[in-house]
Protein backbone atom coordinates (compact mmCIF):
# COMPACT_ATOMS: atom_id res chain seq x y z
CA UNK A 1 0.00 0.00 0.00
CA UNK A 2 0.77 3.48 -0.51
CA UNK A 3 -0.46 7.18 -0.32
CA UNK A 4 0.85 8.35 -3.64
CA UNK A 5 -0.97 11.80 -4.47
CA UNK A 6 -3.50 11.75 -7.31
CA UNK A 7 -3.44 15.06 -8.34
CA UNK A 8 -5.80 17.34 -10.11
CA UNK A 9 -3.72 19.53 -13.21
CA UNK A 10 -6.74 21.89 -13.70
CA UNK A 11 -6.47 23.05 -9.98
CA UNK A 12 -4.68 26.26 -8.96
CA UNK A 13 -0.71 25.45 -9.12
CA UNK A 14 -0.65 26.72 -5.71
CA UNK A 15 -3.03 24.58 -4.55
CA UNK A 16 -1.37 21.41 -5.57
CA UNK A 17 2.34 21.84 -5.33
CA UNK A 18 2.79 20.68 -1.47
CA UNK A 19 0.87 17.41 -1.99
CA UNK A 20 3.18 16.40 -5.96
CA UNK A 21 6.08 17.77 -3.48
CA UNK A 22 5.46 15.21 -0.89
CA UNK A 23 4.80 12.58 -3.20
CA UNK A 24 7.67 13.06 -5.17
CA UNK A 25 9.93 13.54 -1.83
CA UNK A 26 8.60 10.05 -0.61
CA UNK A 27 7.77 8.15 -3.41
CA UNK A 28 9.27 10.12 -6.18
CA UNK A 29 5.76 9.10 -8.19
CA UNK A 30 2.68 10.84 -8.07
CA UNK A 31 -0.15 10.26 -10.27
CA UNK A 32 -2.00 13.02 -12.73
CA UNK A 33 -4.82 13.35 -13.60
CA UNK A 34 -6.82 16.32 -15.72
CA UNK A 35 -3.21 16.83 -17.42
CA UNK A 36 -5.49 18.28 -20.65
CA UNK A 37 -3.56 15.76 -22.98
CA UNK A 38 -7.08 14.61 -25.02
CA UNK A 39 -8.00 10.85 -24.51
CA UNK A 40 -8.52 10.32 -27.98
CA UNK A 41 -5.61 11.12 -28.86
CA UNK A 42 -4.12 9.04 -26.29
CA UNK A 43 -6.21 6.17 -28.16
CA UNK A 44 -5.59 7.05 -31.59
CA UNK A 45 -1.26 7.15 -30.67
CA UNK A 46 -1.86 3.89 -28.80
CA UNK A 47 -3.02 2.27 -31.79
CA UNK A 48 -0.92 3.65 -34.19
CA UNK A 49 2.15 2.18 -31.88
CA UNK A 50 0.13 -1.77 -32.26
CA UNK A 51 0.10 -1.17 -35.99
CA UNK A 52 3.75 -0.21 -35.97
CA UNK A 53 5.04 -3.16 -33.79
CA UNK A 54 2.59 -5.75 -35.22
CA UNK A 55 4.92 -5.33 -38.42
CA UNK A 56 7.38 -7.34 -39.77
CA UNK A 57 10.52 -7.67 -37.64
CA UNK A 58 12.69 -7.18 -41.33
CA UNK A 59 10.49 -3.78 -41.96
CA UNK A 60 11.14 -2.80 -37.94
CA UNK A 61 14.80 -3.04 -37.93
CA UNK A 62 15.04 -0.90 -41.38
CA UNK A 63 14.33 1.96 -39.03
CA UNK A 64 17.34 1.03 -36.22
CA UNK A 65 19.80 3.85 -36.86
CA UNK A 66 23.35 1.99 -36.30
CA UNK A 67 25.57 3.89 -34.06
CA UNK A 68 22.46 6.69 -33.13
CA UNK A 69 22.68 5.18 -29.45
CA UNK A 70 18.51 3.93 -30.06
CA UNK A 71 17.79 7.70 -29.83
CA UNK A 72 15.37 8.18 -32.48
CA UNK A 73 13.40 5.46 -34.35
CA UNK A 74 13.63 1.32 -33.62
CA UNK A 75 15.30 -0.47 -30.77
CA UNK A 76 14.33 -4.22 -31.30
CA UNK A 77 14.00 -6.87 -28.32
CA UNK A 78 16.85 -7.88 -26.71
CA UNK A 79 18.82 -4.57 -26.91
CA UNK A 80 18.48 -2.66 -23.49
CA UNK A 81 20.02 -3.96 -20.47
CA UNK A 82 18.95 -2.03 -16.87
CA UNK A 83 21.84 -0.74 -15.31
CA UNK A 84 23.61 -3.92 -13.03
CA UNK A 85 21.06 -6.26 -14.66
CA UNK A 86 21.88 -9.42 -16.07
CA UNK A 87 20.01 -10.31 -18.33
CA UNK A 88 18.16 -7.93 -21.10
CA UNK A 89 14.51 -6.27 -20.95
CA UNK A 90 11.91 -7.95 -22.82
CA UNK A 91 10.63 -5.25 -24.64
CA UNK A 92 11.29 -3.16 -27.89
CA UNK A 93 10.66 0.58 -28.55
CA UNK A 94 10.03 3.67 -30.83
CA UNK A 95 11.73 6.74 -29.84
CA UNK A 96 10.53 10.42 -30.76
CA UNK A 97 12.39 13.27 -30.30
CA UNK A 98 12.45 17.06 -30.70
CA UNK A 99 12.85 18.47 -33.96
CA UNK A 100 14.46 21.51 -34.24
CA UNK A 101 14.82 24.46 -37.22
CA UNK A 102 17.76 23.95 -39.37
CA UNK A 103 20.26 25.79 -37.82
CA UNK A 104 19.41 25.84 -34.44
CA UNK A 105 22.26 26.24 -32.00
CA UNK A 106 21.18 22.83 -30.02
CA UNK A 107 20.96 20.97 -33.45
CA UNK A 108 24.18 19.09 -32.86
CA UNK A 109 22.92 17.41 -29.72
CA UNK A 110 19.30 16.14 -31.27
CA UNK A 111 19.13 13.73 -34.67
CA UNK A 112 16.12 14.12 -36.79
CA UNK A 113 13.18 11.97 -36.11
CA UNK A 114 12.42 9.35 -38.67
CA UNK A 115 8.75 7.84 -39.26
CA UNK A 116 7.57 4.70 -40.45
CA UNK A 117 5.87 5.19 -44.01
CA UNK A 118 4.15 2.06 -43.57
CA UNK A 119 1.84 3.28 -40.73
CA UNK A 120 -0.22 6.25 -42.15
CA UNK A 121 -0.96 8.76 -39.47
CA UNK A 122 2.46 8.13 -37.35
CA UNK A 123 4.11 11.17 -37.85
CA UNK A 124 0.82 13.23 -37.43
CA UNK A 125 -0.12 12.16 -34.52
CA UNK A 126 3.12 11.22 -32.34
CA UNK A 127 4.27 14.93 -33.18
CA UNK A 128 0.78 16.04 -31.69
CA UNK A 129 1.39 13.86 -28.84
CA UNK A 130 4.41 15.27 -27.85
CA UNK A 131 3.77 18.44 -28.06
CA UNK A 132 1.33 18.06 -25.65
CA UNK A 133 3.28 15.81 -23.41
CA UNK A 134 5.74 19.01 -23.69
CA UNK A 135 2.68 20.96 -22.56
CA UNK A 136 1.50 18.79 -19.84
CA UNK A 137 5.31 18.67 -18.50
CA UNK A 138 6.07 22.28 -18.07
CA UNK A 139 2.64 22.67 -15.93
CA UNK A 140 4.09 19.92 -13.77
CA UNK A 141 7.09 21.32 -13.83
CA UNK A 142 5.22 24.81 -12.66
CA UNK A 143 4.09 23.13 -9.72
CA UNK A 144 7.48 21.52 -8.41
CA UNK A 145 9.13 24.91 -8.80
CA UNK A 146 6.23 26.57 -6.16
CA UNK A 147 7.02 23.59 -3.97
CA UNK A 148 10.74 24.05 -3.82
CA UNK A 149 10.37 27.79 -2.62
CA UNK A 150 11.34 29.17 -6.95
CA UNK A 151 9.49 31.02 -9.24
CA UNK A 152 6.79 29.41 -10.52
CA UNK A 153 8.31 29.59 -14.56
CA UNK A 154 11.79 28.85 -12.87
CA UNK A 155 11.94 25.53 -15.39
CA UNK A 156 10.13 27.42 -18.58
CA UNK A 157 13.90 27.65 -19.56
CA UNK A 158 15.85 24.82 -18.52
CA UNK A 159 13.50 22.74 -20.64
CA UNK A 160 13.14 25.01 -23.37
CA UNK A 161 14.64 23.24 -26.46
CA UNK A 162 15.62 20.13 -24.36
CA UNK A 163 16.16 16.55 -25.82
CA UNK A 164 13.25 15.77 -24.12
CA UNK A 165 12.06 12.14 -25.73
CA UNK A 166 8.81 10.27 -25.96
CA UNK A 167 9.09 6.49 -26.11
CA UNK A 168 6.21 3.82 -27.22
CA UNK A 169 7.23 0.14 -25.86
CA UNK A 170 6.22 -3.28 -26.33
CA UNK A 171 6.42 -5.69 -24.53
CA UNK A 172 5.09 -9.06 -26.26
CA UNK A 173 3.09 -11.61 -24.54
CA UNK A 174 5.21 -13.90 -22.49
CA UNK A 175 6.12 -17.07 -24.24
CA UNK A 176 7.53 -20.40 -22.95
CA UNK A 177 11.10 -19.34 -23.49
CA UNK A 178 11.73 -16.31 -21.26
CA UNK A 179 15.20 -16.20 -20.24
CA UNK A 180 15.92 -17.29 -16.36
CA UNK A 181 15.31 -13.57 -14.23
CA UNK A 182 14.26 -11.70 -17.39
CA UNK A 183 11.32 -9.51 -16.84
CA UNK A 184 9.65 -6.80 -19.06
CA UNK A 185 11.85 -3.77 -17.39
CA UNK A 186 14.52 -4.46 -14.67
CA UNK A 187 14.82 -2.32 -11.71
CA UNK A 188 16.03 1.25 -13.20
CA UNK A 189 15.95 4.56 -12.16
CA UNK A 190 15.05 7.55 -15.24
CA UNK A 191 18.42 9.39 -15.96
CA UNK A 192 15.98 12.80 -17.37
CA UNK A 193 14.10 15.36 -14.66
CA UNK A 194 10.85 13.80 -14.81
CA UNK A 195 9.18 11.32 -16.77
CA UNK A 196 5.32 11.63 -17.85
CA UNK A 197 3.93 7.50 -18.26
CA UNK A 198 0.94 6.82 -20.48
CA UNK A 199 -0.48 3.40 -20.15
CA UNK A 200 0.47 1.96 -17.27
CA UNK A 201 -3.24 0.52 -16.32
CA UNK A 202 -2.07 -2.81 -17.67
CA UNK A 203 -0.23 -3.99 -14.39
CA UNK A 204 3.04 -4.48 -14.04
CA UNK A 205 4.56 -1.14 -13.22
CA UNK A 206 6.11 -1.30 -9.38
CA UNK A 207 8.35 1.50 -7.44
CA UNK A 208 10.57 0.31 -4.45
CA UNK A 209 9.80 2.31 -1.52
CA UNK A 210 12.45 3.37 1.56
CA UNK A 211 11.50 0.75 3.42
CA UNK A 212 12.27 -1.85 0.14
CA UNK A 213 9.17 -3.10 -0.91
CA UNK A 214 7.77 -3.20 -4.24
CA UNK A 215 4.69 -1.40 -4.21
CA UNK A 216 2.23 -1.46 -7.78
CA UNK A 217 2.19 1.95 -9.54
CA UNK A 218 -2.09 1.92 -10.50
CA UNK A 219 -2.99 5.07 -12.07
CA UNK A 220 -6.68 5.62 -13.63
CA UNK A 221 -7.54 4.94 -17.31
CA UNK A 222 -6.17 8.00 -19.24
CA UNK A 223 -4.11 9.43 -16.14
CA UNK A 224 0.03 9.97 -15.70
CA UNK A 225 2.13 8.31 -14.14
CA UNK A 226 4.80 10.70 -13.18
CA UNK A 227 8.28 10.43 -11.25
CA UNK A 228 11.47 12.12 -10.99
CA UNK A 229 14.55 11.63 -12.97
CA UNK A 230 17.56 11.40 -11.61
CA UNK A 231 18.64 14.82 -13.12
CA UNK A 232 15.98 16.77 -10.94
CA UNK A 233 16.96 14.35 -8.04
CA UNK A 234 20.96 15.87 -8.17
CA UNK A 235 19.34 19.31 -8.63
CA UNK A 236 17.19 19.11 -5.93
CA UNK A 237 20.61 17.75 -3.85
CA UNK A 238 18.57 14.27 -3.14
CA UNK A 239 15.26 15.98 -1.72
CA UNK A 240 12.96 14.93 -4.57
CA UNK A 241 13.74 11.51 -5.14
CA UNK A 242 14.34 9.45 -8.37
CA UNK A 243 12.71 6.35 -7.19
CA UNK A 244 13.76 2.71 -8.25
CA UNK A 245 11.01 0.98 -10.72
CA UNK A 246 10.22 -1.68 -12.86
CA UNK A 247 8.19 -3.30 -14.73
CA UNK A 248 7.14 -7.32 -13.77
CA UNK A 249 6.10 -10.11 -15.71
CA UNK A 250 2.47 -10.75 -15.10
CA UNK A 251 0.48 -14.07 -14.22
CA UNK A 252 -2.27 -15.53 -15.83
CA UNK A 253 -4.58 -14.40 -18.51
CA UNK A 254 -2.44 -10.77 -18.40
CA UNK A 255 0.94 -12.74 -19.23
CA UNK A 256 -0.45 -13.68 -22.96
CA UNK A 257 -1.53 -9.77 -23.51
CA UNK A 258 0.85 -7.08 -24.78
CA UNK A 259 1.40 -4.40 -22.56
CA UNK A 260 2.05 -1.00 -24.48
CA UNK A 261 2.95 2.02 -22.48
CA UNK A 262 4.07 5.74 -23.44
CA UNK A 263 6.76 7.22 -21.06
CA UNK A 264 7.64 11.10 -22.13
CA UNK A 265 10.93 11.83 -20.78
CA UNK A 266 11.15 15.00 -20.22
CA UNK A 267 14.87 16.53 -20.28
CA UNK A 268 16.78 19.93 -19.45
CA UNK A 269 18.61 21.85 -22.47
CA UNK A 270 21.68 19.86 -23.11
CA UNK A 271 23.81 22.79 -22.29
CA UNK A 272 21.88 23.11 -19.02
CA UNK A 273 24.17 23.49 -16.25
CA UNK A 274 22.68 20.74 -13.39
CA UNK A 275 23.83 22.62 -9.88
CA UNK A 276 22.14 21.85 -6.96
CA UNK A 277 19.80 24.48 -5.65
CA UNK A 278 20.50 26.89 -2.73
CA UNK A 279 16.88 26.34 -1.11
CA UNK A 280 17.74 22.40 -1.17
CA UNK A 281 21.33 22.94 0.19
CA UNK A 282 21.69 22.71 4.05
CA UNK A 283 24.98 24.22 5.05
CA UNK A 284 27.45 21.09 5.85
CA UNK A 285 25.72 19.20 2.50
CA UNK A 286 28.05 17.23 0.30
CA UNK A 287 26.25 18.27 -2.46
CA UNK A 288 27.32 16.46 -6.13
CA UNK A 289 29.33 18.90 -8.65
CA UNK A 290 28.16 20.50 -11.45
CA UNK A 291 27.78 18.95 -14.90
CA UNK A 292 25.92 20.21 -18.08
CA UNK A 293 22.83 17.72 -18.80
CA UNK A 294 24.48 16.59 -21.80
CA UNK A 295 27.60 15.11 -19.91
CA UNK A 296 25.15 13.55 -17.22
CA UNK A 297 23.40 11.62 -19.89
CA UNK A 298 25.89 10.66 -22.03
CA UNK A 299 27.22 8.62 -18.61
CA UNK A 300 24.44 7.46 -18.16
CA UNK A 301 23.39 5.96 -21.42
CA UNK A 302 26.89 3.95 -21.66
CA UNK A 303 25.92 2.26 -18.47
CA UNK A 304 22.56 0.94 -19.69
CA UNK A 305 24.27 0.09 -23.34
CA UNK A 306 22.49 2.51 -25.24
CA UNK A 307 25.77 5.06 -26.32
O1 LIG B 1 6.36 0.64 -19.23
C1 LIG B 1 6.30 1.21 -18.14
O2 LIG B 1 5.26 1.26 -17.51
C2 LIG B 1 7.49 1.90 -17.54
C3 LIG B 1 8.66 2.00 -18.45
C4 LIG B 1 9.85 2.64 -17.81
O3 LIG B 1 9.99 2.73 -16.61
C5 LIG B 1 10.91 3.20 -18.69
O4 LIG B 1 10.86 2.94 -19.91
O5 LIG B 1 11.79 3.91 -18.17
FE1 LIG C 1 11.56 4.12 -16.15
Amino acid sequence: MSDLASISLSSPLPEISDELGRSFAEYGFAIVRDHGIPQSLIDRAENLARDFFALPEDTKRAYQIAGGGGARGYTPFGTEIAKDAAVHDLKEFWHVGRDLPQGHPLSSFMAPNIWPSEVPGFREVFEELYAEFDKAGATILRAIAIHLGLTERFFDDTVKDGNSVMRLLHYPPLGNDVPEGAIRAAAHGDINTITLLLGAEEPGLELLNRQCEWVPVSPPQGALAVNVGDMLERLTNNRLRSTTHRVVNPGGEAARRARYSMPFFLHFRPDYLIEPLDQCITPGDDSAPTITAHDFLLQRLKEIGLA
